[in-house]
């Protein structure tokens, strides 16, 4: 499932949040997005998501995305996460995840396929098993800690079948053993075919995990390569610190 960008913006009244981003994320890739605070990585997210409205084209597979439509990205295959966990919390952990499987099951052309209960509740528990809560199945969401919360969103975009993951920040506020315990599952959501586009500020995280890591700076991509390569750029450099770089 690849996913192309062409020319892509997004502007808010006089900012231009994006300004013209062109990238091809290939079928089953891991791709990072790294760029300073303001530069525009959630809301290249966003336009992919159809959160917000860009102009350009984002094309998923050959076929043209309308822009501003969250339904279509979601038909399309695409899925996300936020900064914030979008969980409910009055629900149990399993009803989390079931809510999204019946979601992804009432989307689009499968509509008469459903799979009753007991199959979605099997289900569910398959991709709480993916990220590691499935001992936690039956408790309140309410009880969980800001890394299960992640943890379980992350679940519960996995339960839509994504074609294309896209996450914001998904490593923000977990300790190193959640670091690396997400790290795995999300190794193990790719080699399922999944591709994986995140935002992310832990550079350990995104080198360890993506062969391929692009940098945008003021809404444009400045850099885009194997991260060793371009963290060791001297434009990189720069557009992180704000100062033209002196090496
Ligand atoms: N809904 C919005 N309305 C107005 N301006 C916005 C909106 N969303 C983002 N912006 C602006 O667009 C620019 C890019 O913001 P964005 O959140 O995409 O950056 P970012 O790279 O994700 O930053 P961070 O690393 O801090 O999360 C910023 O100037 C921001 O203030």
């Amino acid at each position: 499932m690849t996913l192309e960008l062409t020319d892509v913006h997004v502007s808010f009244g006089n900012v231009r949040a994006v300004a013209g981003v062109s990238l091809t994320l290939a079928s089953g890739s891991r791709m990072g997005i790294i760029g300073p605070n303001g530069s525009g990585k959630s809301t290249l997210i966003n336009a992919i998501s159809g959160i917000v409205r860009a102009t350009g084209s984002i094309v998923i597979d050959g076929q043209r995305l309308r822009s501003g439509s969250p339904q279509g990205a979601a038909w399309r295959g695409i899925s996300r996460t936020y900064q914030t966990p979008q969980t409910f919390t009055k629900l149990s952990v399993i009803e989390n995840v079931m809510l999204a499987v019946r979601a992804a099951e009432t989307r689009g052309p499968a509509t008469w396929f459903q799979r009753g209960e007991y199959r979605r509740t099997v289900a569910a528990l398959e991709f709480l098993t993916t990220v590691g809560l499935a001992d936690l199945a039956e408790e309140s969401a309410a009880i969980l800690t800001y890394g299960q919360q992640q943890a379980l969103a992350l679940a519960r975009a996995l339960a839509t079948g994504p074609k294309v993951l896209l996450l914001d920040e998904p490593a923000a506020g977990l300790n190193s053993a959640e670091t690396e315990a997400l790290s795995h599952t999300l190794q193990t959501v790719n080699d399922a075919g999944v591709s994986i586009l995140l935002v992310e500020h832990k550079m350990d995280f995104v080198s360890a995990l993506c062969p391929r890591v692009a940098v945008l700076a003021a809404g444009k991509l400045v850099a885009d390569g194997p991260p060793a390569e371009v963290l060791s750029r001297p434009d990189v450099i720069d557009a992180y610190l704000g100062v033209p770089h002196h090496a």
